[in-house]
C-alpha cells in the first residue's frame, strides 16, 4: 500500500462528513456516499454539507456522490458511517462493488435488532471478508470538525487494517490507538450510549456531581456484566472506546445520547425528543434491545431496567431514579469480589441478626 491511501466514507452524516474531512486533510483522495442525490450534488458544489455539518468547511479533494460503485470503486481503505438501523441494508447494497482487498472499517456504534449482531459480525457474514475493523472512543463529531485534539481506537484483528487506519486517520489532532479486540471495543461504544441518555436525564432533574460519577462507575460495572455474560473481555472497556467514549457522552451536552435525556429529564415524550433531535441516537434503541438481551439471558442491569421503564413505559425519570437508591447494595468491582459472594454474605449476617 502507497502513502496516498484512497477512501470511501459510506454515509455522509455528521460522523462520515466529519471523518471525510480527517481523512482529505490528512491527504488522502477522499469518496463521500450519500444516498440523496442533491445533498452530493450541494457538498460539491459548497465544499460543505448543508444538512449535518453547515459549519465545516471541507477540502475540495472530498469528492462526493450517491453512486455506491462510484464512491466504492479503486478505495483501498472503506469506512462505514450507517446508523446501526440502515447498516446491513447498505452494506448488503453494496456488496457487489466490494473486493476482498479492500479494508472495511466500521463506526457505528449500535446492534443489529436481528440475532443482537455487532456490525462486524455483520461485515463478516455479509462479506465474508478478512481485512474487518471498527473505529470507536471520544469522538463527538462537532468537536473532530473544530480539530478539537482527541484519541480513537482502531480495532482489528487484522495488522494491515490497524496500521493502515493508523496511517490514514492519525495527525496533530486526532491520535489513533490500536486494539486486536474488536468486540469489546463495539460493545463499548454501543453501551455508553445507553447511559449517556441516564446522564443527561440525570442532570435535567439537578442531580450533581457526585449522581453522574455513582451513575457513570456503575454504568462501567454493568457494562463489564454484561460484556463477560456475553463472553467478552470487559479489560477493553479501562481504554478510549469504553471508558473514555463513556466520559464525553455522560458529561457533554454535544451527544445527542445525552440530549436525548436531558429532554426526557425535562419531561418531554420521547416521539417528540427523537423527532426534533433529525440525527441519531442510537442509544434510545439499544436500551430496547440490550434489556431484552439481559432478560433472555437473567443479566443484572438496574440502569438499563430502569432507562426502559422511562423511555418505553411512561415512568417518572425522578421516581424510577428514587426506586433504584432501594435496590440491593451489591458490590463495587465485580471482578474482585464476585457479585454472588456479597450477596450471599449479606445474606448470612442477615440470618445471624435474626438469629
Ligand atoms: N456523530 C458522532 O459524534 C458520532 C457518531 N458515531 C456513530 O456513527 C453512526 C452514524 O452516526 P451519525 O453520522 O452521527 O448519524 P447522523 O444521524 O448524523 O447521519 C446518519 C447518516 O446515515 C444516513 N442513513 C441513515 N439511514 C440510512 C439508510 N438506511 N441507508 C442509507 N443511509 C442512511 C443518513 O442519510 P439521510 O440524510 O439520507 O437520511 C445520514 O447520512 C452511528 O452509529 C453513531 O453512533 C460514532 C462516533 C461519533
Ligand atoms: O459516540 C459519540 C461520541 O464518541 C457520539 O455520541 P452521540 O451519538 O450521543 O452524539
Amino acid at each position: 500500500m502507497t502513502a496516498s491511501v484512497t477512501v470511501a466514507v459510506i454515509g455522509g452524516g455528521s460522523f462520515g462528513t466529519a471523518l471525510a474531512s480527517i481523512v482529505a486533510d490528512n491527504g488522502h483522495p477522499t469518496r463521500l456516499w450519500v444516498r440523496n442525490p442533491e445533498l452530493a450534488e450541494a457538498i460539491n458544489r459548497e465544499h460543505r454539507n448543508p444538512r449535518y455539518m453547515p459549519d465545516l468547511q471541507l477540502p475540495e479533494t472530498v469528492q462526493a456522490t450517491s453512486d455506491l460503485e462510484e464512491a466504492l470503486e479503486g478505495a483501498e481503505l472503506v469506512f462505514l458511517a450507517i446508523p446501526s438501523k440502515g447498516f446491513a441494508q447498505v452494506l448488503e447494497q453494496a456488496r457487489p462493488f466490494l473486493k476482498p482487498e479492500q479494508l472495511l472499517v466500521s463506526t457505528t456504534k449500535g446492534f443489529e435488532e436481528k440475532g443482537f449482531k455487532l456490525m462486524s459480525q455483520l461485515m463478516a457474514e455479509i462479506t465474508g471478508f478478512t481485512h474487518l475493523g471498527v473505529l470507536s472512543g471520544p469522538n463527538l463529531a462537532s468537536e473532530l470538525a473544530q480539530k478539537q485534539l482527541t484519541g480513537t481506537v482502531i480495532a482489528s484483528d487484522d495488522d494491515l487494517t490497524r496500521a493502515t487506519v493508523q496511517q490514514v486517520l492519525g495527525n496533530r489532532y486526532f491520535r489513533v490507538y490500536a486494539n486486536t479486540d474488536i468486540y469489546g471495543a463495539e460493545l463499548g461504544g454501543a453501551l455508553k450510549n445507553i447511559y449517556a441518555i441516564a446522564a443527561g436525564m440525570a442532570a435535567a432533574l439537578g442531580m450533581g456531581e457526585n449522581t453522574r460519577s455513582m451513575l457513570m462507575t456503575r454504568a462501567l460495572a454493568e457494562m463489564s456484566r454484561f460484556a463477560v455474560s456475553l463472553g467478552a473481555n470487559p479489560m477493553t472497556f479501562l481504554g478510549l472506546a469504553g471508558v473514555g467514549d463513556l466520559i464525553v457522552t455522560c458529561t457533554s451536552p454535544l451527544s445527542r445520547n445525552y440530549r436525548v435525556g436531558q429532554a426526557l429529564g425535562q419531561g418531554k415524550s420521547l416521539d417528540e425528543v427523537v423527532e426534533s433531535l433529525g440525527q441519531v441516537a442510537e442509544g434510545v434503541n439499544t436500551v430496547r434491545l440490550v434489556k431484552a438481551k439481559a432478560d433472555e439471558m437473567g443479566i443484572y442491569m438496574p440502569l438499563v431496567q430502569a432507562l426502559y421503564l422511562v423511555l418505553f413505559e411512561n415512568h417518572s425519570p425522578r421516581e424510577m431514579a428514587g426506586s433504584m437508591m432501594g435496590n440491593e447494595q451489591s458490590t463495587d468491582v465485580e471482578f474482585v469480589l464476585p457479585r454472588d459472594e456479597v450477596l450471599k454474605s449479606a445474606q448470612k449476617i442477615t440470618r445471624v441478626a435474626s438469629d
